[in-house]
């Protein structure tokens, strides 16, 4: 296979670029969210303020020398980055380590009172406990006499577009025959199910991203898959801990649990299926600490990589996965998704609204289409999605 050549790496040096928005303007609200949602005390509240004061005019700083993961940061660049401005290294790296600060910050590694307590729970469980979340799953129901094939895929595209936090089960049937599922740019499903045929068996790793409205119809999907033996077994990689404000963490995914559970007629079959798949192993959730580096996945190490090797399929959810797995360079978007995911061990999908920079895998006719009505405002507005898979 020729080498690909390569691409820029996605910095946040140009003020006006989506990066530097994220660096200038996201963080420094995420900081005063997380400072207004918790009593904490003036020795957090300090800290806090350290934080936004280094990320909006100082320069990266070191973990703290008792730091359990002192180590790991070391490796993964903090010696060759701390003391260098936010906005000049890569943006994967400072956006990731931004979040470690920021648990830092609130005390979440402890010692103390705010050991373990997840900073961004406040919105966590606002979302989860939403209106909107009730609606959706009374969507279920409605779903329940179609065939099994159309449920599949309508929970398919309920997951991919979840992570939008737009639940929406967008049915394949209804819509523009033309264009049955408006908003994908990219949508290799029909190899996904060629991967994860019914009563195929098999083993799905499915790597989470955000908790709430896209953990729900990610289990719903993984729920149905176990039903209808398109994998025997299911393992749901989650964070270690907070991430990227709403990434999910095992105890999200008992949130999610009890709230299907606890949800009126699909959605509590759903549920309770679910909790029995977990229990007898059928479901295991897991984690690792590369979930949270500020590295590509090509950089995965040997225990991890061993276990996506295993599976029949990884599906990865969202943006930061998606930017992870094939690198947060500026491909140009027709770049073969297979070529940039040639170091992933076993078959992968990526199921992603566009809500950054990096994209790849286009035909030349939608980046055309799409940069004609929207100049680059497609790539980070949301409002699109794909579904790449590579066997
Ligand atoms: O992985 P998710 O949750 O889909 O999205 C995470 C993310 O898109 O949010 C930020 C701004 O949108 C990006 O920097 C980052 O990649």
């Amino acid at each position: 296979m020729p080498e690909t050549p390569s691409a820029p790496v996605l910095l946040a040096d140009r003020p006006g670029s989506f990066p530097h928005g994220v660096l200038a303007e996201r963080h420094p609200a995420i900081i005063r969210q997380v400072r207004e949602a918790f009593p904490y005390g003036p020795d957090r509240r300090r800290a806090l303020d350290a934080l936004l004061e280094s990320c909006t005019e100082g320069v990266i700083e070191p973990l703290p020398a008792d730091a359990p993961d002192r180590g790991r940061w070391l490796a993964w660049g903090l010696a060759e980055y701390a003391g260098r401005s936010w906005f000049e290294v890569p943006w994967l790296w400072s956006e990731s380590y931004f979040y470690r600060r920021l648990l830092d910050a609130v005390g979440h590694f402890g010692p103390g009172p705010w050991q373990g307590v997840d900073p961004f729970r406040p919105v966590k469980l606002a979302e989860l406990d939403a209106s909107e979340t009730d609606e959706e799953l009374a969507a279920l129901d409605a779903l329940e006499d179609r065939p099994a094939e159309e449920r599949a895929q309508a929970l398919l595209h309920g997951s991919l577009w979840g992570n939008r936090a737009d639940l929406g089960f967008r049915l394949s049937a209804g819509g523009d025959p033309a264009d049955p599922a408006p908003g994908l740019v990219a949508d290799d499903s029909a190899l996904l199910w060629k991967l994860l045929p019914p009563s195929g068996g098999g083993t799905l790793a499915l790597v989470a991203d955000n908790a709430g409205r896209e953990l729900v119809p990610d289990l719903l999907l993984v729920s149905h898959l176990l039903a209808h033996g398109h994998a025997e077994r299911a393992v749901l990689y989650v964070k270690p801990y907070p991430y990227y404000v709403s990434d999910a963490t095992t105890a999200d995914v008992v949130d999610a649990l009890r709230r299907l559970v606890r949800a009126p007629g699909a959605a509590r079959a759903h549920g309770r299926r679910l909790w029995a798949a977990a229990t007898d192993g059928r479901l295991s959730i897991r984690t690792h600490p590369f979930f949270c580096a500020p590295l590509p996945y090509a950089r995965m190490p040997d225990d991890l990589r061993a276990e996506f090797a295993a599976a029949t399929l990884t599906v990865l959810k969202g943006d930061l996965n998606y930017r992870r797995l094939v690198d947060d360079r500026l491909w140009p978007p027709t770049t073969p998704f297979a070529d940039l995911t040639a170091h992933f061990p076993g078959p992968v999908a990526a199921l992603r609204t566009l809500k950054s920079d990096v994209v790849c895998g286009l035909d030349p006719a939608t980046v055309e289409r799409l940069t004609a009505a929207e100049q680059q405002r497609w790539r980070t507005s949301g409002t699109h999605a794909l579904i790449h898979v590579r066997r």
